[in-house]
């Protein structure tokens, strides 16, 4: 089964172009922080501030290990793309795409956030080096590259909707590692 992964840093878009793409596919979406904040019964804050980061790190990773066959959309946690059996996991079960944002759109979007624990004990230099640190790691896991710097929502949606369409469209199409179809951006 064939999954579409949205990954990247906090405030890349994942959530919102998630919801857009799966309007516009008709694709069910799925927002790996939502469905832990549902089986939890409690917010990212407080997920972080009575387990600690860690635990919540392996939430993501049972998410992505038991989450059901289904073709769909997944908006990943800002992390998720961190641990290399999560990359496994993604890339073998699913196209990745990784919403590639400059740290200046990035920062303006998520400094007032209350619901994002890492910008709350964090100053945004060391926000900013979070994401230098993590950027690497999500180029490695993606099949592609969306560079959405003044691209809007409808503009990045559109084009990875084409991406799917296209890919979907190969007879020798076959999700998996070794056959997945690279990007060109790339
Ligand atoms: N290309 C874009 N153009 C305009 N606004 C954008 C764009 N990408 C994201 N945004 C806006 O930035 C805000 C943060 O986006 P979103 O919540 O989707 O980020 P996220 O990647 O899911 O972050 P997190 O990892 O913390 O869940 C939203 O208000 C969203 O509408
Ligand atoms: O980038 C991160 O580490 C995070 C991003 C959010 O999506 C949440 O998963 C949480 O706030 C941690
Ligand atoms: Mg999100």
């Amino acid at each position: 089964m064939n999954k579409v992964y949205l990954v990247g840093f906090m405030g890349c878009g994942k959530s919102a172009i998630g919801k857009r793409l799966s309007f516009y596919t008709k694709l069910p979406f799925y927002d790996m922080d939502h469905e832990i904040v549902q089986k939890t019964g409690m917010t990212i804050p407080q997920i972080f501030e009575t387990y600690g980061e860690e635990r919540f790190r392996d939430m993501e990773t049972e998410f992505l290990q038991t989450f059901r066959d289904e073709m769909c959309i997944i908006a990943t946690g800002g992390g998720v793309a961190m641990r290399k059996e999560n990359r496994k996991l993604m890339r073998e079960s699913g196209l990745v795409f990784f919403l590639d944002a400059p740290f200046r759109d990035i920062w303006r979007r998520i400094a007032t956030d209350k619901n994002r624990p890492i910008v709350q004990r964090s100053t945004r230099s060391e926000v900013e080096k979070l994401y230098q640190k993590r950027y690497n790691a999500y180029k490695e896991s993606a099949h592609f590259v969306v560079l959405t710097r003044q691209r809007s929502l409808s503009k990045v949606t559109e084009y990875i909707a084409f991406q799917m369409e296209r890919l979907s469209g190969k007879p020798d199409f076959q999700p998996g590692p070794r056959s997945m179809p690279r990007s060109t951006q790339k």
